[in-house]
């Protein structure tokens, strides 16, 4: 429970980007839902001279609350989950990308049609409701929110329709996923009125069925040891991904050796013994400059006479010169495989949110690579645009096994698609 709303209240940055972009696109030519109990003042109606006000305003009913049900139920809030609950061997086939145009959600009822905004004949002498201004900018929609604001409608056209796409293009969502998405949305529900908590609905809705397919944990193995290769470039988060993941598994009650395979930088190796420490598990390292394929043979060799059942070995992620780096890298996927040739039997690859569309050319590049075998995201919890893991779904349809979100040891998650979403278009849980 605890850990689900730290996660939910770390993920806000990036639902914040598409939630208040979805307030302002519902405001801009909006309206709200019941203007005829909000009249306007009519300025060509002579009024009396000032006759004095009735003891009490009249009296105008509450806006009628939202009953939209929700379609994205959230599961009740887990505690993380272990590596032990992950599926048994499982080396499904890869989603195939999304279809389009998918059955939507049911279409929801037609809103009442609007009474004209403006009583035929409003009553002289009575002083006119006083109605908050509407539009304007983010103070205001905080302001009302806290407030009984009036539920803002606004009727899905081209135009809602573009502004849309060009929001969920602005969260790093990709063109061609931010199109499909919003063609999935308008299905069935052209030219009708949609407030703002629903079309944050159907957004998520569209979201959760991209993400479903690809939220798979990390597959476990009988194997002994199950040999974890971990890429990425410099920088994004995979050292910290291996402390985080080791301290999961051995609190799972495995035995997990970790291998320091970016032999070239002597930082890293460090750091890498500092998550070691941390998680209380065995750091193999190799002098600076040293062959990682040999460092990555003897740490299997150990893994082998210890009865590890994890090996995770670290890369270096020099993307710079791509030869170099794929060469490392078939060069430790040899010498593993002379001990055990079905290893490596995960090759994950970690990838940094707050990179943005990048994210998706270090998928093309490292698939060419290595055998990438699922994803892992990290630092959500520092991007306003967590729209590129809708991105990475739809496109290459890789498992995404978790989440990282701060840089404490148990700040990586389990990847959680109706979380994801919710947190990502601002829906109330
Ligand atoms: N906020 C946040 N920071 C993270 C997360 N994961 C990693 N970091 C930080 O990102 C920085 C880089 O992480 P590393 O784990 O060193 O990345 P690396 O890929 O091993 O980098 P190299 O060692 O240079 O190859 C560190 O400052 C981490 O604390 C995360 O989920 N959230």
């Amino acid at each position: 429970m605890a850990f689900f709303s730290k996660l939910k209240e770390k993920l806000f940055k990036s639902s914040s980007k598409i939630e208040e972009g979805l307030d302002a696109i519902v405001e801009d030519g909006g309206e709200p839902d019941r203007p005829s109990e909000q009249p306007e003042p009519r300025p060509e109606v002579p009024q009396p001279p000032a006759p004095e006000p009735p003891a009490s305003p009249p009296e105008l009913p509450e806006p009628e609350p939202e009953t939209q049900p929700q379609p994205v139920e959230l599961p009740e809030p887990e505690t993380v989950p272990v590596p032990e609950h992950v599926p048994s061997p499982d080396p499904a086939p890869r989603p195939e990308p999304m279809p389009v145009p998918a059955p939507g959600p049911e279409p929801r009822p037609e809103p009442e049609p609007l009474p004209d905004p403006m009583p035929a004949d409003p009553t002289p002498g009575i002083p006119p409701a006083e109605i908050p201004p509407q539009g304007g900018g983010l103070l205001n929609r905080l302001f009302k929110r806290g407030a009984a604001a009036p539920v803002m409608r606004r009727t899905l056209d081209d135009d809602m329709l573009e502004q849309l796409e060009e929001l969920l293009i602005s969260a790093d969502m990709g063109v061609d996923t931010a199109l499909r998405v919003t063609a999935n949305m308008a299905e069935g529900r052209f030219g009708k009125k949609l407030s703002t908590d629903e079309i944050k609905s159907l957004l998520a809705q569209e979201v959760t069925r991209i993400m479903e397919p690809v939220a798979k944990p990390m597959p476990i193995y009988p194997k002994r040891p199950q040999v974890v290769l971990v890429v990425g470039v410099n920088g994004s988060g995979k050292t910290t991904t291996i402390g985080k993941l080791a301290s999961q598994f051995k609190a799972a009650g495995k035995k997990v050796v970790i291998a320091a395979g970016d032999t070239f930088r002597a930082a890293a190796v460090e750091q890498l013994q500092v998550w070691g420490d941390r998680a209380g598990v065995p750091v193999l390292t190799a002098p600076e400059g040293s062959d990682p394929a040999s460092l990555a043979f003897d740490a299997m060799a150990r893994a082998q006479e210890e009865g590890a059942d994890l090996l995770m070995i670290d890369t270096a992620g020099r993307l710079q010169n791509r030869a170099d780096l794929m060469e490392e890298l078939a060069k430790i996927v040899r010498v593993i495989r002379k001990k055990d040739e079905t290893a490596p039997h995960n090759t994950l690859l970690v990838l940094d949110a707050t990179t943005g569309q990048n994210a998706l050319s270090q998928v093309e590049i490292f698939r060419k690579i290595s055998d990438v075998s699922g994803l892992v995201m990290t630092k959500l919890d520092g991007t306003a645009k967590g729209g590129v893991l809708v991105a990475l779904a739809d496109r290459f349809g890789l498992p995404i096994h978790a989440i990282g979100v701060g840089e404490q040891i148990d700040d990586l998650a389990p990847f959680d698609p109706e979380d994801f979403a919710a947190a990502l278009t601002g829906l109330d849980a």
